[in-house]
């Protein structure tokens, strides 16, 4: 099976194109190529498959083979593998994604590409929809959640996938290999939950580290970055365009007035390859 291997500020996916091979089960096939020993090594592996409501679909899998909704950082890969591999020449288009259509768009600069924006569509702030127990019909902004003994206060936003925001002190120093997965798998959390440990710098600029649903501590979040940006413009600790400083990279996110979140940042493709059966 032919595969590409791309990184997104360092989250990074094995890409296959799911319109001319399948494996048999995409749980246990991402499980395997994720594997940084005995496979690829990879974060999560992204499909491209057809769909009849956009131009492409696009299907995440976490290393650990369960099904994500959506991947911010994994979209741009996504988009620019399509426009790259000339499988469309289009420079923005839609795709269907378990969080909805959403619209990537390549960013030319004098006909190099130097980045791709995504419209991320509108996130979802209501208990039941992100989702967080005990907090149906009304939003979850600063509430308490007790966690290896101690009480933090959480925001939570879905950007189709679930997001749990924690505003910390320091965000190098905080102990995220010790309580990412606490937080994960939290009983207020019916889905589990990605959670973002992010440091306010000012106004403009946050330091967020991450721990994933799915594939535990890596070097950036897209989704998570864009949550981010929504729950610190809700806890007015920030404005509503902000550049979000990760472990592998920048990205700079917009909650613009419509409502709408716009992520822009890079897309690289590290190589190309064919998996052994
Ligand atoms: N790294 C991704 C998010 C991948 C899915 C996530 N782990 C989940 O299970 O929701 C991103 O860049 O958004």
């Amino acid at each position: 099976m032919e595969f590409t291997k791309w990184q997104g500020c360092g989250n990074d996916f094995v890409l296959i194109d799911g319109r001319k091979q399948e494996p048999d089960d995409y749980a246990s096939f991402a499980v395997k190529v994720c594997d940084r020993h005995y496979g690829v090594g990879a974060d999560g592996i992204l499909v491209v498959l057809p769909s009849e409501r956009a131009d492409f679909r696009m299907r995440i899998f976490n290393a650990d083979g369960s099904e994500a909704e959506m991947c911010g950082n994994g979209i741009r890969c996504f988009a620019r593998y399509l426009y790259e591999y000339g499988l469309t020449n289009k420079t923005e288009f839609p795709v269907e994604t378990g969080a909805g259509i959403l619209v990537p768009r390549i960013i030319l600069t004098h006909g190099q590409i130097t980045g791709v924006c995504v419209d991320m569509g509108e996130p979802h702030l209501m208990g039941e929809e992100i989702p967080v127990c005990g907090h149906d019909g009304e939003m979850v902004i600063d509430q308490p959640i007790d966690v290896g003994g101690k009480t933090y206060r959480m925001t939570g936003v879905s950007m189709g996938n679930p997001h749990c925001v924690v505003f910390v002190e320091d965000a190098e120093t905080f102990p995220i290999g010790e309580l990412g997965t606490q937080f994960e798998h939290h009983e207020m959390f019916p889905r589990k939950t990605n959670t973002e440990f992010v440091e306010v710098r000012d106004r403009g600029h946050v330091r967020m580290r991450v721990w994933e649903r799915g594939a535990a501590i890596t070097l950036a979040c897209g989704t998570g970055a864009c949550a981010t940006a929504v729950a610190s413009a809700l806890n007015r600790k920030t404005d509503r365009k902000i550049e979000v400083e990760l472990d592998g990279g920048r990205l700079l996110v917009e909650w613009a007035e419509n409502n709408h979140v716009f992520m822009t940042g890079p897309a690289e493709m590290v190589f190309a390859g064919r998996l052994a059966d």
